[in-house]
């Protein structure tokens, strides 16, 4: 079996650009992982998905072993046939949705019983079903089973809940074993604590793992203080393994998170916002739904070459938003992973070029304000 590795091309700054090569697949670094949570990238075909550049997705454990099952998906051949995505998939290890969607039973040293979101079942997750549960969907990159402390939390509360994630972590690492061509990722926790950040990274470093994730961030603290955190937080991570930042984020967080040093993200905005008829461009937002648009014969954007910026104009996007078209959202969140895409290629890019200053300048300068 073909092993993983990461190898860094380039660096400018923090910012770094490389490789991680999977058994499926390459993953260029920095990376914008789309999210399919329920075994789709809603409202996007797999080949359509892969057309915006993604080189992987992110699928997550709480919802399959809800709906349809992790025994079911590995009866079926795993999540890579199910979902008819064959290159590479990272999954999320399931306590960060159990916080946010399940009605929460109890949180104990083993692990989380909580009740479905969806039929109200009864369930629980400890690390050790996790792992099970993530090899059982085949997923490429895993993730270390973790608690994220609902903020705002006093700093014992963040501490308490750090130091147990990283007894999870040790669980995690011990029983995911070895597993040639599948990479395991820990999770930095710690809030927006310097010390308890760095405390986490030397507890996941100890215990090893194949990449490092900093979570416990894009939890509603707000741009300036996640910024804060990564002005200090990756630097405490090893250099030859990626960088992930879970959840993030609009395009100017990702810029802000690549130049501190971040080589992979995953955000669901780019696809939830392109159904509700909002456009991310290099110009800044447009709320298609807005009646200025109804007789727009211009594209989205006139430099993008997405589908829906190639083929369509404002206003029938306009029109298909209004009437409520199922092509409405599937074009918007079309152009968006596009757009999402193609800002990671630039950086790439850039950071190649040694030009990121320069590259961000520019970005935030084309920023008009507000819908244009
Ligand atoms: N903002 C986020 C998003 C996803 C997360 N997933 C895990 N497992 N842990 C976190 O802290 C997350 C934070
Ligand atoms: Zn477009």
């Amino acid at each position: 079996m073909a092993q993983t590795s990461f190898t860094l091309h380039a660096q400018d700054g923090q910012a770094r650009t490389g490789v991680i090569s999977t058994p499926r697949g390459e993953i260029r670094t920095p990376a914008f992982m789309p999210v399919g949570t329920a075994a789709t990238v809603k409202g996007m075909m797999p080949e359509s998905v892969r057309e915006t550049g993604a080189d992987i997705l992110l699928g997550n454990t709480y919802h399959l072993m809800l709906r349809p099952g992790a025994e079911r998906i590995d009866r079926l051949g795993g999540l890579h046939k199910f979902m008819n995505w064959e290159r590479p998939i990272l999954t999320d290890s399931g306590g960060f949705q159990v916080m946010s969607l399940s009605d929460l039973r109890k949180l104990t040293e083993e692990g989380v019983t909580f009740k479905s979101h969806i039929d109200g079942s009864k369930h629980h997750l400890t690390p050790e079903r996790s792992m099970e549960i993530q090899k059982l969907l085949g997923s490429d990159i895993v993730m270390a089973f973790d608690e994220c402390p609902a903020l705002p939390a006093d700093r014992k509360r963040i501490a308490d809940s750090m130091r147990l994630s990283m007894r999870w972590a040790q669980r995690s690492r011990d029983s995911f074993g070895d597993r040639p061509g599948h990479m395991l990722f820990g999770i930095m926790q710690g809030g927006l604590e310097q010390d308890l950040r760095e405390e986490s990274a030397t507890a996941l470093i100890d215990i090893g793992f194949d990449g490092y994730a900093v979570g416990g961030l894009a939890v509603g603290e707000g741009q300036e203080a996640m910024f804060g955190c990564l002005d200090y937080a990756p630097g405490f991570l090893p250099e030859d393994k990626p960088r992930y930042l879970m959840g993030v984020g609009k395009p100017d967080d990702i810029v802000g998170a690549v130049k501190r040093g971040i080589d992979m993200m995953d955000c669901v905005l780019p696809s939830r916002s392109g159904r509700t008829g909002q456009a991310w461009t290099r110009r800044g937002q447009i709320n298609i739904k807005n009646a200025r648009h109804a007789e727009d014969p211009r594209p989205l954007d006139e430099n993008c070459t997405c589908p829906a910026c190639r083929n369509y104009s404002r206003a029938y996007l306009h029109h298909v938003f209004k009437s409520n078209e199922m092509i409405a959202g599937m074009l918007l969140t079309w152009h968006n992973l596009h757009y999402f895409q193609q800002i990671m290629q630039e950086m790439r890019d850039a950071i190649a070029a040694g030009t990121f200053d320069a590259w961000e300048a520019e970005f935030h300068a084309q920023r008009a304000q507000g819908d244009i």
